[in-house]
């Protein structure tokens, strides 16, 4: 089997598991107990939380666990919503948001907030003069994704990040679900960013646990109310054993950070060398100023699901360009929003790749790949 949809979901790296399984059935107590029981429990979700934040540049209390990064984005667009309604209910989300921050934007419009839409270029980007003339006195908040999860996108967060020093009371909001790992921290985590959202699964955690960086000061209306769990932000008993493996996660994933990114570059480059030789493809990420790992073409006149499902026979996985729109049939929101036709938009598939993947399957990807494009080439005609 070659694994090329990282961007969906990693596998759970060993160690992490061997956490994951170790907390849970060692570490029985829940931290709200008074017992010793309880404080062992404490002490491993403080340790895990401080080691985040250690790893993110930030402060241990910025840190609120969550159950990934779908509830980290509506946490913090209805939390901030609610927070500041009465300073305003102007919020601006960029075009090519994953559907965790555009429908929940749709949700809020349907509440009375008005959402507007910064577009994107031909190639994904955000263009930050079209984001800065939507900017209002009643702007509350603006979230943008920090990489695109379906061409790869490094979006423009230092620059927006240097048009909201202008505006301190506009929250800034990064979804960062797929720049951690992929990008270096100190180019998203910057000074101006307010919340962050991110998502274990991602980077060989656990599924359905993820973690927000609140700032320190800012506010955020709680979604879920109860016993007073994470500083009474979120309340229900903590998944400890998730939140350790996702602490052990994220360490072990940013662990030869650099050598582990130019692994994947080399290997996207690869591929991306090849595919542009071939007449029919369009490619729809670039190396330059795209992450690392994600590469999305299409091959002209032949549907995406065509192709996942011809490389699938081969035992290699690959997406129509994110997990949300490809059993719905749908072309990719961001390709819509970069304006390409939507025939050729429904042709794009998307290749993720990870530091565990080598230029063994790159180059037995590449074998199948010719033989389908010729394949498919006599269906496209
Ligand atoms: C950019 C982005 N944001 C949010 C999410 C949702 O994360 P989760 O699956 O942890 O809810 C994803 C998952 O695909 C994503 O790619």
């Amino acid at each position: 089997m070659i694994y090329f949809d990282n961007s969906a979901t990693t596998a759970i790296h060993p160690e992490v598991l061997r956490t994951y399984t170790d907390v849970a059935t060692k570490i029985m107590g829940n931290p709200s107990s008074l017992h010793n029981l309880g404080s062992t429990a404490t002490r491993l979700l403080e340790a895990s939380r401080r080691q985040i934040a250690e790893l993110l540049h930030v402060r241990s209390e910025e840190i609120f666990f969550t159950s990934g990064g779908t509830e980290g984005d509506n946490w913090v667009l209805k939390g901030v919503a609610f927070e500041k309604e009465k300073f305003g209910k102007h919020i601006i989300i960029s075009a090519v948001e994953h559907p965790a921050v555009k429908n929940t934007a749709a949700w809020l419009a349907t509440q009375g907030f008005e959402v507007e839409v910064a577009p994107v270029d031909e190639k994904g980007f955000v263009k930050v003069p079209e984001l800065e003339s939507l900017i209002r006195e009643d702007t509350i908040l603006v979230s943008v994704m920090a990489v695109n999860n379906e061409v790869g996108a490094i979006q423009p967060i230092k620059e927006i990040a240097k048009l909201l020093e202008d505006e301190p009371t506009i929250s800034f909001h990064i979804d960062a679900v797929q720049a951690i790992g992929k990008i270096a921290v100190e180019d998203f985590m910057l000074e101006r960013v307010d919340f962050a959202t991110f998502s274990a699964h991602k980077f060989h955690g656990p599924r359905g646990v993820g973690f927000l960086y609140v700032k320190s000061g800012k506010r955020l209306i709680p979604l879920l109310h109860g016993g007073g769990q994470e500083n009474k932000k979120r309340s229900t008993t903590e998944n400890l054993a998730g939140i350790a493996a996702t602490a052990k996660a994220l360490r072990l994933t940013l662990e030869n950070f650099e050598q582990k990114t130019e692994k994947v570059r080399q290997m996207k480059s690869v591929i991306f060398e090849e595919l542009s030789k071939q007449e029919k493809i369009v490619l729809f990420s670039e190396n330059e100023h795209f992450a690392p790992n994600i590469l999305t073409f299409g091959i002209r006149g032949v549907r995406g699901e065509v192709v996942v499902h011809a490389f699938e026979k081969h035992e290699i996985y690959i997406s129509t360009t994110s997990a949300c729109s490809s059993k719905k049939n749908a072309a990719a929101g961001t390709l819509m929003a970069m304006h390409v036709k939507p025939d050729l938009a429904t042709s794009a598939v998307r290749i993720s790749l990870d530091h565990t993947n080598n230029m063994l399957e790159v180059e037995a990807f590449l074998t199948i790949f010719r033989n389908i494009y010729q394949e498919m080439l006599k269906v496209a005609g």
